[in-house]
């Protein structure tokens, strides 16, 4: 993959927390609502994700025609949106609550509608309060190129406490 996000070579060893999910569970949606992973979401993703060894997940997504952006491909927010959800869901393992500040995309092809992709995330490193992750897109089911990510993507996403941060907005997220 082909980025100018810098990762730094400093970064402290990602912990899984405690009492998050074993490795080939589900990890649950952090909120029923959520555009990402939420199955209230009407118009949402309902992306879902697998608890891998250490903090890694994979997930699957099939490129629904509602995602179109150019002509029969996937649009590139859907895709940076798929990203930026498989990548937070995959650092909640840790067992805390953090938020996307810096979200960096490579898309290397076009992603037609109608195609599946295999996700992996897997969180990289922690410095304070900065949490690193990156996560690729690869096409299920096709005879591309030795399984070659046609997409992918790394975040830096910042610890919060959730009560303090959600704390003025939850009731919204929250409603029907
Ligand atoms: C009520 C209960 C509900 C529970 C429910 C659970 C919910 C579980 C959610 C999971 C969700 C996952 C999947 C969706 C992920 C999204 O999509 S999150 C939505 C999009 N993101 C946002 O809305 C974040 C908006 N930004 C902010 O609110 C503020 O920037 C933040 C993140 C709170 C940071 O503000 P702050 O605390 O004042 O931060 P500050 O002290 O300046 O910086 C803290 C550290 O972050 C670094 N930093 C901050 N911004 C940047 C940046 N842009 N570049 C580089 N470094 C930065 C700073 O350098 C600093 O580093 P250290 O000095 O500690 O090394």
């Amino acid at each position: 993959m082909r980025t100018t996000f810098v990762v730094p070579d400093d970064l402290d060893a990602p912990r899984r927390g405690d009492d998050v999910v074993a490795p080939g569970d589900t990890i649950p949606p952090h909120n029923p609502m959520c555009y990402g992973c939420g199955p209230r979401s009407p118009h949402g993703l309902h992306l879902s994700m697998i608890a891998g060894e250490g903090v890694t997940a994979t997930g699957e997504l099939l490129v629904e025609p509602r995602f179109e952006g150019g002509p029969g491909v996937i649009h590139g927010g859907i895709l940076a949106s798929v990203f930026d959800e498989s990548m937070g869901l995959g650092l909640m393992l840790m067992g805390l609550t953090a938020v996307t500040v810096v979200l960096d995309i490579d898309y290397a092809r076009p992603v037609p509608i109608g195609t599946r992709l295999r996700l992996d995330a897997r969180v990289l490193g922690t410095r304070r309060r900065q949490v690193y992750a990156e996560a690729t897109a690869t096409v299920l089911g096709a005879d591309r190129a030795a399984g070659e990510p046609v997409a992918g993507a790394h975040g830096l996403f910042v610890i919060v406490d959730p009560h303090a941060h959600f704390g003025p907005t939850r009731d919204l997220g929250q409603k029907e």
